[in-house]
């Protein structure tokens, strides 16, 4: 193996990858036979999660820490910049153990209620910044910990933007239910104007339903048409007996970074 480095410029056997870093810009490319390859879907989520820290975690910085595999990569900058007393609070189990491994300092909501950020993934953006979340069946706490704090700001990779839900990510909107009312609650949602099509999550390497942080069920409600008054739909979807939380979060944020394909974020805000 031959390497060699200076500043921005590092030579790794045939492949130069140069790595330009700074608080406005994080490019990372791989160059071989003379043409730049695109970059990995980690690789876009990671470009996404560094920006969002570097713009908004400072020293002293309470911040809700969402779930997913791009908040790994949110977790790593935070670890990597070395700030001080930042307090993070978790969104579920696997958070958690990301902030303990990371050795940052672990918070609760009952210790730390308000705070200044949450940086969390997304299964989906939409054009009016509308969300479906709960992929990996976290949804609930995500929501509350992104309800106490005053921004919720979403990394995801470039795949994540859309126009409309439903136009990329077609597992449907998971919803958290309390198990004794999974049946119920899966017939209101299928005979009702809703126009979904709910399916119990089931686990993988394990026989039976997933069973969330919090002891519920998921039901994941696919549509096949264009949601139509997401609010309404969300609160609709809430009101049936049984339902703990939904994966559509709406009016929550206004900011989000998509990592794309060449390296560079696009930042959308509204
Ligand atoms: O809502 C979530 C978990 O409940 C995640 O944030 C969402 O599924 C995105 O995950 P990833 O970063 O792995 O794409």
């Amino acid at each position: 193996m031959l390497a060699f480095k200076n500043k921005n410029i590092l030579f790794l056997n045939s492949k130069l990858i140069l790595l330009q870093h700074n608080f406005k810009r994080f490019i990372i490319r791989n160059y071989t036979n003379n043409s730049y390859s695109r970059m990995s879907l980690d690789n876009c989520k990671k470009v996404a999660a560094y920006k969002a820290v570097d713009d908004f975690v400072r020293d002293g910085s309470k911040v809700g820490i969402g779930s997913g595999s791009t908040i790994k990569y949110a977790v790593d900058r935070i670890k990597e910049l070395g700030l001080k007393n930042v307090i993070c609070v978790p969104t579920s189990f696997q958070s958690t153990q990301l902030i303990v491994e990371a050795g940052l300092e672990l918070s609760d909501l009952s210790r730390t209620p308000e705070l200044d950020i949450t940086i969390d993934g997304a299964d989906e953006v939409d054009k009016d910044f509308n969300l479906i979340k709960g992929g990996g069946g976290c949804q609930l706490q995500e929501k509350i910990v992104a309800y106490s704090s005053k921004k919720l700001i979403i990394v995801a990779d470039y795949t994540k933007e859309s126009t409309e839900l439903g136009e990329n990510w077609k597992k449907g909107i998971p919803i958290e239910v309390v198990p004794m009312a999974y049946v119920p609650v899966m017939k209101k949602l299928e005979s009702s104007s809703f126009g979904l099509s709910p399916k119990l999550r089931m686990a993988v390497n394990k026989a039976g339903p997933v069973v969330t942080d919090n002891g519920n069920f998921i039901i994941d409600a696919q549509f096949s048409k264009p949601l139509s008054n997401i609010p309404q739909l969300a609160i609709d979807i809430k009101m049936i007996p049984g339902v703990v939380e939904t994966g559509l979060f709406v009016n929550m944020t206004k900011t989000a970074y998509f990592g794309q394909t060449d390296g560079t974020c696009k930042l959308k805000s509204i």
